[in-house]
């Protein structure tokens, strides 16, 4: 049986392919509204299929928020279903934000559920919490390289209120965060072109060079757009390490359809203050 291809490649494949942006699928229920939609399982699949349809085939990577969907219940499950097997079709990296996290025995559910090929849910990637301690993790890590997945794993967030957490400091003298990303950077060791574990850092933190963002990963950059960060941020936020960041645009982004040109527009646009602010 051949190996499944890293996601860390197939990553950095589409990144420079596409270009490194990645749009998020939060249908909120007032972006419903905005669409026209009713704020129901037909409104969802609607507004779900439109954004698919409208941005699969161009953008790197397209991020359903799973809580979107789980408040419909098994019928808002099946749209997810159906967006991720329709989005990797066309040719998006899909990455599942479910903000897993859980004992071990637990999290090798959650690896079932997205990371085996062989389940309706497989996403190239999740976002995992590491807040039951980052080896809890395991199965999850595992399961990714057994099926070419990646993870996400929550080191520093875009919002506020994650640094009570994230830099509280441990008794070695070091963050929380920084042991994430140091846990992060053993795992991609010797991974090229990009290792396959990535972190959720941010564009909303500002000057973050407190931080070793060298993890040999991706570094997903939430925050772009309704939270306030541009792409010209990114630069004084991530430093050299701006080369592995994947900027994340979800209302930004979606507050432009539902007309396909006017979610498409506003993709490129991102996609091209990225590029000059990254370039
Ligand atoms: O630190 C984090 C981690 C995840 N998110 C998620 O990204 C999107 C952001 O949506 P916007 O509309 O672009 O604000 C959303 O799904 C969050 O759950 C984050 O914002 N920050």
């Amino acid at each position: 049986m051949t190996e499944p291809v890293p996601f860390g490649a197939r990553l950095r494949a589409a990144m420079e392919t596409r270009g490194p942006l990645c749009v998020g699928i939060d249908p909120h229920a007032s972006l419903l509204r905005d669409w026209g939609l009713s704020d129901d399982v037909a409104g969802l699949e609607r507004f779900t299929r439109t954004t698919v349809e409208a941005l699969a085939d161009r953008v790197a990577v397209l991020k359903p928020q799973s809580a979107f969907f789980e408040r419909f219940g098994s019928r808002g499950l099946a749209v997810l279903e159906k967006a991720v097997a329709e989005a990797r079709e066309a040719g998006a990296l899909v990455l599942m934000d479910a903000k897993r996290g859980d004992i071990g025995s637990t999290m090798g559910a959650y690896a079932a559920t997205y990371l085996d090929r062989d389940s309706p849910l497989f996403s190239d990637a999740l976002t995992v919490s590491p807040y039951l301690g980052f080896e809890a993790l395991r199965p999850a890590l595992d399961a990714a390289h057994a099926g070419g997945a990646g993870l996400f794993v929550l080191a520093l967030t875009s919002n506020e209120e994650g640094r009570e957490v994230q830099r509280a400091v441990r008794e070695d003298g070091s963050s929380v965060a920084a042991t994430m990303l140091r846990h992060l950077a053993s795992e991609n060791a010797g991974a090229a072109p990009l290792g396959s574990f990535g972190a959720v850092v941010g564009a909303t933190l500002g000057d973050l060079s407190d931080f070793d963002l060298d993890v040999n990963g991706p570094l997903l950059a939430p925050g772009i757009g309704a939270q306030g960060a541009t792409p010209a941020d990114l630069p004084a936020v991530f430093g050299d390490a701006v080369r592995n960041v994947v900027p994340s645009v979800s209302r930004g982004v979606l507050r432009h359809g539902p007309v396909t040109s006017g979610l498409r527009d506003s993709a490129a646009r991102f996609a091209d203050e990225v590029w000059a602010a990254v370039n």
